[in-house]
């Protein structure tokens, strides 16, 4: 789907929005003449976006916008001054909740999503809600948008986007976090440092591969390994009685409780 409306994106030239406005010009979901991206200091994202107009006036981009983007972090939305009233606002906000986003702005049709930073590759799983005031036409707007940074899944509550903050909106942290476990082992055993980084980020960057295949089973997998009763399920089986999956539940539950913290005044 071609979007034709005017889309603005407060914060647009940080990490993450860069990244969407890339993705949506360079998969020709939008014309890079209907985007316009604010920041405060006139500096530009590190990804080109053709066409793009760029303001460091929100009032600007407020005007110029059918649609407005909000991707400022969130301890700065508290001091963002910005009529979006009678307009779309899908924040990508962590922890920023739709009533707080439409008391500052004036809008009512607000979508929040957790996308990650994968968007810069178009490979970002992102999950986006839409509270009861947005139309059918603005929810198609949201997933082709989303579409174009990986694959957008809407989601029926608020409270599973504060979630996913740490299920999805973490990107490659965790694993990055396990080649950094298992590069850490291969050097206290002796290996060469080149070799230990290839060797982990090969695996993981070669499990990736694997999952791409929609019916990939993470459990099936793992199944079958223990079934094997080799190596790896001797691997596999420590990990578990030693909680690995408890230790993901903590981390997953402490980025919510961030995220919770996040939206509250200081
Ligand atoms: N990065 C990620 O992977 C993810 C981020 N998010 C969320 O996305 C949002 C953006 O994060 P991220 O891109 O990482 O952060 P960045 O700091 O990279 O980008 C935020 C941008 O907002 C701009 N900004 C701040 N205040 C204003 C303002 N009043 N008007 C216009 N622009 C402003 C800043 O511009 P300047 O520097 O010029 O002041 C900055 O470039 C956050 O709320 C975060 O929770 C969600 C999921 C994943
Ligand atoms: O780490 C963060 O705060 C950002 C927001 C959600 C995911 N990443």
């Amino acid at each position: 789907m071609t979007i034709e409306a005017r889309i603005g994106i407060v914060g647009g030239n940080g990490w993450l929005g860069n990244a969407i406005a890339s993705a949506a010009v360079s998969s020709g979901t939008i014309d890079g003449k209907n985007l316009i991206l604010s920041g405060r200091s006139g500096k530009r994202g590190a990804l080109d976006v053709p066409g793009a107009v760029h303001t460091r006036d929100n009032a600007e981009l407020a005007e110029k916008s059918d649609i407005i983007v909000l991707s400022v972090r969130p301890d700065d939305f508290a001091g963002l001054n910005i009529d979006a009233s009678g307009k779309l606002v899908i924040s990508v906000m962590a922890g920023i909740a739709a009533d707080d986003i439409a008391a500052r702005t004036g809008a009512r049709r607000i979508v929040r999503s957790i996308p990650n930073a994968a968007a810069a590759i178009r490979r970002s799983f992102t999950p986006w809600f839409a509270t009861p005031d947005v139309l059918d036409s603005d929810k198609r707007i949201v997933q082709a948008l989303f579409d174009a940074c990986g694959e957008g899944a809407e989601v029926p509550q608020e409270a599973h986007i504060d979630y996913c903050v740490g299920l999805t909106g973490s990107g490659a942290a965790f694993p990055a976090l396990l080649a950094e476990a298992m590069i850490a082992h291969a050097l206290s055993q002796g290996l060469p440092p080149d070799f230990a980084a290839r060797a982990a980020k090969g695996v993981v960057a070669g499990a990736s591969q694997l999952f791409e295949d929609r019916d990939s089973d993470t459990s099936a997998i793992v199944q079958e390994m223990i079934d094997y009763r080799g190596t790896t399920a001797a691997a596999l089986q420590t990990m578990l009685d030693n909680g690995i999956k408890h230790t993901v539940a903590l981390g997953l539950e402490a980025a919510a409780a961030k995220a919770a913290a996040l939206g509250k005044p200081a």
